[in-house]
């Protein structure tokens, strides 16, 4: 007797293999079931198969990403390119009618969010969602889960680091908040079910191993919510010892504090230690794997994506744009003021 199996395969194209875009592509084929990656593209020539053939893998090289797009064996596209190519991919991808996947930011400012979210709503239903993959780390949906049922109180201030060990020479402040504090931009709000009400973003004295004029690194993101919570989060993209995130949330009664990924401590030659991550990647794997699950659980039936939506891309990036204007004008204060969520983008 032959079994029929009702399982749909889900055919990716994936834009921009480059870090990250390799790392999905393993995920993608190798951990998230029922996906077929039919195409890749890059447009640098070759790259993307070269990683095909690194991992052992077969799909279509597509050079221009029109070709992948209006592929009619690719059903999902992933933007996995670089920021600045994100809005003319997603808006294709959802020109085309197809369900999209775009990394975070969901582009460079807020006027190209809106125009993606006026795009989408053409449609009627959800077709995009945006790579805030913290949304689905474990230790995250916890913290939140007692910031609702009140274990801490209520939350007065958090406190915040988001350090890379390093970044390219040409990343830029600009790239520090719509590429690095973006997340935290996009979750702080999410976390404590608040708006934000102001944004400060200032430099302090530099590192030496900044080697361009173009970044203020370290750097300071002051936000205070509406409900009057103040955070306070740095920025440090070249910090030369590690990944490090830290999140804490202090209440009226008690302090939240994000764990580390556990790492095995080392008690040896009379020192006590654990080691310290030293990229994105490994930190948040189990987010990544749990997010494209998710997504991918939706879109192979038919059905909208539910996890972070083009309206939240957009209020990141109001966020952002303002942040910019602060480090720009030395720190100032900018008012932040948000037009209410449509009802096209509140949970049902
Ligand atoms: N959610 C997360 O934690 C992370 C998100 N990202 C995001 O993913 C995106 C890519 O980041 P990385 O992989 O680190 O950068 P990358 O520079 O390593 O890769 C970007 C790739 O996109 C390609 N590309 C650029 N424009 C293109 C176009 N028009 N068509 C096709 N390919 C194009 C580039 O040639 C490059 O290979 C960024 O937007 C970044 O913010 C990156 C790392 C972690
Ligand atoms: O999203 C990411 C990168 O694009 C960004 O460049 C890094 O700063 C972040 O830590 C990482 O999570």
């Amino acid at each position: 007797m032959k079994i029929m199996s009702d399982i749909k395969v889900t055919k990716v194209g994936i834009v921009g293999i480059g870090f990250i875009g390799s790392d999905h592509l393993h995920r993608l084929t190798k951990t998230i079931a029922n996906v077929d990656v039919t195409a890749v593209c890059d447009i640098v020539p070759g790259k993307a198969q070269k990683e095909l053939d690194r991992q052992g893998l077969k799909a279509k090289d597509y050079h221009d990403y029109h070709d992948l797009v209006n592929d009619p064996d690719v059903d999902v596209v992933v933007c996995t390119a670089s920021n600045e190519a994100h809005y003319e991919i997603v808006m294709a991808a959802l020109k085309a009618g197809k369900f999209c996947f775009c990394e975070k930011p969901l582009a460079l400012d807020a006027n190209q969010c809106m125009d993606i979210v006026k795009e989408e709503q053409k449609h009627g239903r959800r077709m995009l969602q945006v790579g805030f993959m913290r949304h689905y780390a474990p230790e995250y949906v916890q913290m939140k889960k007692m910031i609702d049922d009140g274990t801490i109180g209520h939350p007065l201030m958090m406190d915040e680091r988001h350090y890379n060990q390093t970044q390219p020479e040409e990343y830029d402040s600009s790239r520090s908040i719509i590429e690095t504090a973006i997340h935290e931009i996009d979750l702080d709000h999410w976390l404590l079910n608040d708006d934000y009400k102001d944004i400060q973003v200032f430099g302090v004295r530099k590192s030496k191993y900044v080697q361009n004029d173009q970044i203020q690194d370290p750097m300071i993101v002051m936000m205070n919510t509406k409900g009057g919570v103040n955070i306070y989060l740095e920025v440090y993209v070249r910090c030369q010892y590690g990944y490090d995130i830290k999140c804490d949330v202090i209440g009226e009664k008690g302090v939240l504090e994000l764990p580390t990924v556990p790492q095995v401590a080392t008690r040896l030659n009379a020192e006590y230690s654990t080691a310290i991550l030293t990229d994105w990647k490994a930190r948040f794997e189990s987010a990544y794997d749990i997010e494209f699950r998710d997504f991918i659980n939706h879109v192979s039936q038919d059905e909208s994506p539910v996890g972070p939506s083009a309206w939240d891309g957009y209020i990141a990036a109001v966020t952002a744009d303002a942040a910019l204007q602060s480090l720009a004008h030395d720190g100032e204060k900018v008012d932040l003021d948000f037009p209410e969520r449509p009802a096209f983008y509140v949970e049902k």
